[in-house]
């Protein structure tokens, strides 16, 4: 049987390689940038002032000079002014350009000004001082965001900043996540004794659409031509398809034979782990890619971040991050040679290092006890005692 490093390095080899789109910038916010955003003018663009006050030439002060005729004031937003009596001054505001002829700025706080006059309080007032001087920050046509960046508050604010009215990000997959499964009903409904309702389909779109997914929810009962008329079409209006259910081995498991009529080529079925050893990856001639999930809901959650997420991130064109790693609480045994993905609850101890609580809960049906936990740690499959304080990593959804 596959391990879960084959299992997942079949899926980031079949990410989906998403084409880029422009989009107005209030709008790309979360998005996955696709050009570099470079700085159309030095930052800052001239000499700022960085503090309300008085502009001044030092050498005036060198000379002992305390005291300054106020000649006029240069406000932000407005042209540069020049300072021509050196033994005068500008009263400044800060975001202002640095008046020609000046060089240092006194704040306010720090002077007296009376009858057209500004009086200095103090005598420590170095060369240059309260100015942001033009290129400091970065030069014109410096690289500031590399494409495939996550576009958060900074890139957003950089990118208002030098002017990228339109960003080009990568388009949005859609991705259609189809719950099968005759004993699931609708969340408004009330469920006969034998049915339940359906919830992966929920999990799954939390997962997908934060992450910058277009998703679209929807439901196929447990009868393999039904199946198969429906999933031809939704093979060619979405991008990919994640079903939740039907990949075991029960008489009603239909996923993989109806995927294999339909064209829709297996990648890999079962994986060495729990939960989630079910698993179905295939993908299909035009470029689609078809995830079945196993029903259980703790496999599913496990699945979404195990496998699925770092898939379309990669298909967005994020880089691959490595999993942060935390120290169990207490000792834990799991026998099976699996991978064991135990649910934990993460905390930070004293010494700053994560920390993992484990929560196994009473198996993969247990949907409930998902919500007291923030992650799955990734137990190898070659041992089956695991001390407190060793470390591994976690995949976490908080
Ligand atoms: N003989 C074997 N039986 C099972 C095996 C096995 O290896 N041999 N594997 C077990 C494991 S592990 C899992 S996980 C499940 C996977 O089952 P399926 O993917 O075939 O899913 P279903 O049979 O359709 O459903 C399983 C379970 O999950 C519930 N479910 C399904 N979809 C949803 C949904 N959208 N929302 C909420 N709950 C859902 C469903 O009602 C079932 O209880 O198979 C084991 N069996
Ligand atoms: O994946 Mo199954 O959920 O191990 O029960
Ligand atoms: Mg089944």
């Amino acid at each position: 049987m596959l391990s879960v490093a084959e299992a997942y390095s079949i899926v980031l080899n079949h990410s989906l390689g998403l084409p880029a789109e422009p989009v107005p910038l209030g709008q790309a916010a979360g998005r996955i940038l696709r050009e570099p955003l470079t700085a159309d003018r030095d930052l800052p663009p001239f000499d700022r002032v960085s503090m309300d006050g008085i502009a001044v030439l030092h050498q005036a002060l060198a000379n002992g000079q305390r005291r300054f005729r106020v000649a006029g004031a240069q406000f932000a937003g407005k042209p540069v002014q020049t300072l021509a009596d050196e033994t005068a001054c500008l009263e400044v505001m800060t975001g202002a350009m640095l008046p020609l002829g000046t060089d240092t700025v006194v704040r306010y706080e720090d002077l007296r000004i009376a009858d057209g006059f500004a009086e200095l309080q103090i005598d420590d007032i170095q060369p240059g001082q309260n100015v942001h001087r033009r290129a400091t920050d970065r030069h014109q046509h410096d690289e500031l965001v590399p494409g495939g960046t996550l576009l958060g508050p900074a890139e957003m604010a950089v990118a208002a900043s030098v002017g990228k009215a339109t960003v080009w990000v990568s388009k949005r997959p859609r991705i259609a996540l189809i719950s099968t499964g005759d004993e699931l009903v609708d969340v408004a409904e009330t469920p006969e004794p034998y049915q339940i309702r359906r919830s992966n389909t929920y999990l799954l779109q939390t997962v997908l659409e934060k992450a910058g997914a277009e998703t679209a929810l929807l439901h196929l009962p447990d009868e393999a031509d039904t199946m198969e008329t429906a999933l031809k079409t939704l093979l060619t209006d979405f991008d990919a398809l994640v079903l939740s259910g039907g990949v075991s081995a029960g008489k009603a498991d239909f996923v993989p034979a109806v995927m294999e009529r339909l064209g829709v080529r297996q990648r890999f079925h079962q994986v060495a782990q729990r939960p989630g050893k079910p698993l179905w990856f295939g993908t299909s001639d035009h470029g689609k890619v078809v995830f079945g999930l196993p029903g259980n809901p703790v496999s599913t959650f496990l699945c979404a971040y195990r496998y699925l997420l770092p898939w379309l991130k990669a298909s967005l064109g994020l880089p691959a991050v490595q999993p942060p790693v935390a120290r169990l609480t207490r000792p834990i045994s799991f026998l099976p040679k699996l991978t064991y993905f135990l649910p934990v609850s993460l905390s930070v101890n004293p010494e700053g290092s994560w920390q993992a609580e484990p929560l196994p809960g009473s198996g993969s049906a247990d949907y409930a006890n998902l919500l007291r936990c923030d992650g799955f740690m990734e137990l190898p499959p070659d041992r089956t005692d695991f001390n407190a304080n060793d470390a591994f990593p976690v995949f976490a959804f908080r």
